[in-house]
């Protein structure tokens, strides 16, 4: 029915928390599957914001799309933690190391993409987190984004980056749109989001930062 299929794209916060609470191994490896939830939840979040930030949804669902071929593909098993992901790929020199070659969307690559947005989605929701009724989410956003993927975006991306978030609903409507509940509600499973997102990030930096893969091109 249209009706529950809506329902069913309606962003939840409980379902990022759900997904990155899934995401680790009890030897702290990050299961690929429950880091692209993760990330599928925040597209529908990017969608319920309007066709100013659809450039973005579409960026990130891109991304993941290229993940998700891996994933369910002949070598699909290798792909199931970033762990073994990154192994597999570097053992069979699947991976651009210096210039684009023969493996421009290795799963390396494009990982690191969506890693490099993940810093940005927890400086942001810290953010949001400690804000107050006053707070414009403009800004949060902008102080956000230039403390973490503005550095990895040209110039003209960072522009229109900077006009997208000029038009964020304010703080009262992202509460809303986050569907959990009444403000301290939402702050509180903010509190719950954001040391789980840490975690998965931290995990993620310091395998590339072992395997020098932070400056895949
Ligand atoms: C909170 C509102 C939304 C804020 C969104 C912040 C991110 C803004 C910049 C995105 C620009 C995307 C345009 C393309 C970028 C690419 O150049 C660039 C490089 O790719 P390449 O090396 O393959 O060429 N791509 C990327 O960096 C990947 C970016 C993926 C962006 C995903 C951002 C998602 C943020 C989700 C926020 C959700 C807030 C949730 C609140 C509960």
């Amino acid at each position: 029915m249209a009706g529950s299929e809506a329902a069913e794209e309606k962003f939840c916060l409980q379902e990022v928390v759900d997904a990155y609470r899934l995401c680790l191994s009890p030897e702290k490896e990050v299961y690929l599957e429950h880091y692209i939830a993760g990330w599928r939840a925040l597209v529908k979040f990017l969608n319920s914001l309007g066709s100013v930030f659809g450039f973005i949804a579409v960026e990130a669902l891109t991304k993941i799309q290229t993940l998700v071929t891996f994933l369910n593909g002949e070598n699909g098993s290798q792909y199931s933690t970033l762990q073994s992901m990154v192994k597999y790929e570097l053992d069979n020199e699947l991976v651009d190391l210096t210039t684009r070659g023969p493996h421009p969307e290795s799963g390396c690559r494009t990982l690191l993409r969506l890693h490099r947005a993940l810093r940005f989605l927890e400086l942001f929701l810290e953010r949001l987190r400690v804000s107050t009724e006053d707070s414009k989410t403009s800004v949060m956003c902008t102080e956000a984004y230039n403390e973490s993927l503005a550095q990895h975006h040209l110039y003209a991306v960072q522009k229109v980056a900077c006009l997208a978030f000029l038009v964020l609903p304010g703080r009262p409507t992202f509460f809303e749109v986050m569907n959990v509940g009444p403000p301290e509600q939402v702050v509180s499973m903010l509190g719950e989001a954001v040391p789980l997102i840490s975690e998965v990030y931290k995990i993620t930096e310091e395998l590339y930062a072992e395997h020098n893969l932070h400056d895949l091109p």
